[in-house]
């Protein structure tokens, strides 16, 4: 363990000191894109604007005979496109105990450390993986002459990684933050879904029978309510993220077709505090930057409490609804959120009808 004292000083010589603080930059959408599939890579350029994030993907999903070209693909898109100042570029890499790891890290730091923002590193089982990842990010930063760290978030897929979630969030100062990897933690935990995310019709709580009858041959089926398997794992994230002042996000919903379930799951983890997710496809775009925006509603209900408040003490009557000191702080974040995202988003500015001074600031 580092000493407090030294966990903001650089892990190389000529590296960039690190951030103290995650830079509150929009993340709603982190959109994947396969750098060696040249249709998709096409469309990078034109979804430089529209999408917070876009994301280079060299792990899975991509071939294995294909993932030196990925590697390849990435620098050259990057190298030549401008993302301006509301698209990041962020990479996934290869799993650490992956043959390809080492050299995605070395060719992107050095290629193009200057324009990428986050990488992405799958599995990472314990702080153990992000002090490894930590460690060489300051020695290529400082080999490549980088005047800003490159951050790092970490995938939770592995039942390792999530008893060890508390300390993988407090790792580094790079660490920005979490995303939840369901297809392969499912796979880790031994869950029984073959789903990438979302629900699933067999987990579910059914109605107590009435007067005995099990079965309900007599008063008919009992009724049957879906349940969330994602929430103990969702939950859990965003507390350590929360704890350690980083960001948590959902990750893939693999159901393209189904826009309205992934929406459904979108929202879940959203109300449940995470602040983005990834998209796989153009469809669910649209999706993700609605749900993790606050809608016009909840903006202008959140504000009417803040205003209600006064001097932030106290309680107060609204709406016939009890507010205080901690549902001022609720509102708060809804408030902090939307004037963050009108910022960068001239449409939502005009929704949350945020005034130009606040836009500016
Ligand atoms: C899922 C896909 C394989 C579907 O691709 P495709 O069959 O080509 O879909 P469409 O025909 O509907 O595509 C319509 C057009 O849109 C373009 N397209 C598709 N996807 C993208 C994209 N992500 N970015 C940009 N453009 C895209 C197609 O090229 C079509 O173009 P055109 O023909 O000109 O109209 C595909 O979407 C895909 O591969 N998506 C990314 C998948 C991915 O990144 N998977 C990895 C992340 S999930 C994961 O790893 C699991 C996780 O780690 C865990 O453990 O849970
Ligand atoms: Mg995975």
């Amino acid at each position: 363990m580092r000493s407090p004292k030294d966990f903001f000083k650089p892990l190389a010589v000529g590296a960039p000191a690190p951030i103290t603080q995650v830079p509150a930059r929009p993340s709603r959408v982190i959109h994947f894109f396969d750098p060696s599939n040249e249709k998709m890579a096409a469309k990078v350029p034109a979804m430089v604007g529209t999408v917070d994030v876009l994301l280079g993907n060299l792990e899975d999903a991509v071939k294995a005979d294909r993932k030196e070209a990925a590697r390849a693909g990435l620098v050259a898109i990057a190298k030549a496109t401008d993302f301006g100042e509301h698209t990041q570029l962020w990479t996934r890499v290869n799993a650490l105990d992956s043959p390809w790891a080492l050299d995605d890290l070395t060719t992107l730091v050095t290629e193009i450390g200057d324009k990428l923002d986050v990488i992405m590193v799958p599995k990472v089982q314990g702080a153990e993986d992000i002090h490894y990842v930590d460690r060489l990010l300051a020695q290529l930063e400082a080999k490549a002459g980088l005047s800003r760290p490159i951050l790092v978030h970490a995938i939770l897929e592995t039942a390792r990684g999530m008893a060890n979630v508390e300390e993988i969030c407090g790792a580094s100062p790079r660490m920005q933050g979490l995303s939840l990897g369901p297809a392969d933690l499912a796979a880790d935990r031994r869950m029984k879904t073959t789903r990438v995310g979302g629900g699933h019709p067999g987990y579910l709580v059914r109605q107590d029978p009435v007067e005995g009858d099990i079965r309900g041959e007599v008063h008919g089926p009992r009724a049957t309510y879906q349940q969330d398997l994602w929430h103990y794992t969702i939950a859990r994230m965003v507390d350590a993220c929360a704890m350690h002042g980083i960001l948590p996000y959902y990750g893939p919903f693999g159901d393209i077709a189904d826009v309205v379930a992934c929406e459904d799951q979108f929202r879940n983890a959203f109300l449940l505090g995470c602040v983005g997710t990834w998209s796989l496809h153009p469809v669910q775009i649209e999706i993700a930057k609605r749900v993790f925006s606050p809608t016009a509603e909840d903006v202008a209900h959140a504000r009417r409490v803040v205003a209600a408040m006064g001097d932030g003490t106290g309680a107060v009557m609204l709406d016939g609804k009890m507010e205080d000191d901690a549902s001022l702080k609720q509102c708060l974040v809804i408030v902090e959120l939307a004037e963050r995202l009108a910022r960068t988003d001239p449409a939502l500015a005009e929704l949350y009808a945020v005034e130009p001074a606040t836009q500016e600031g």
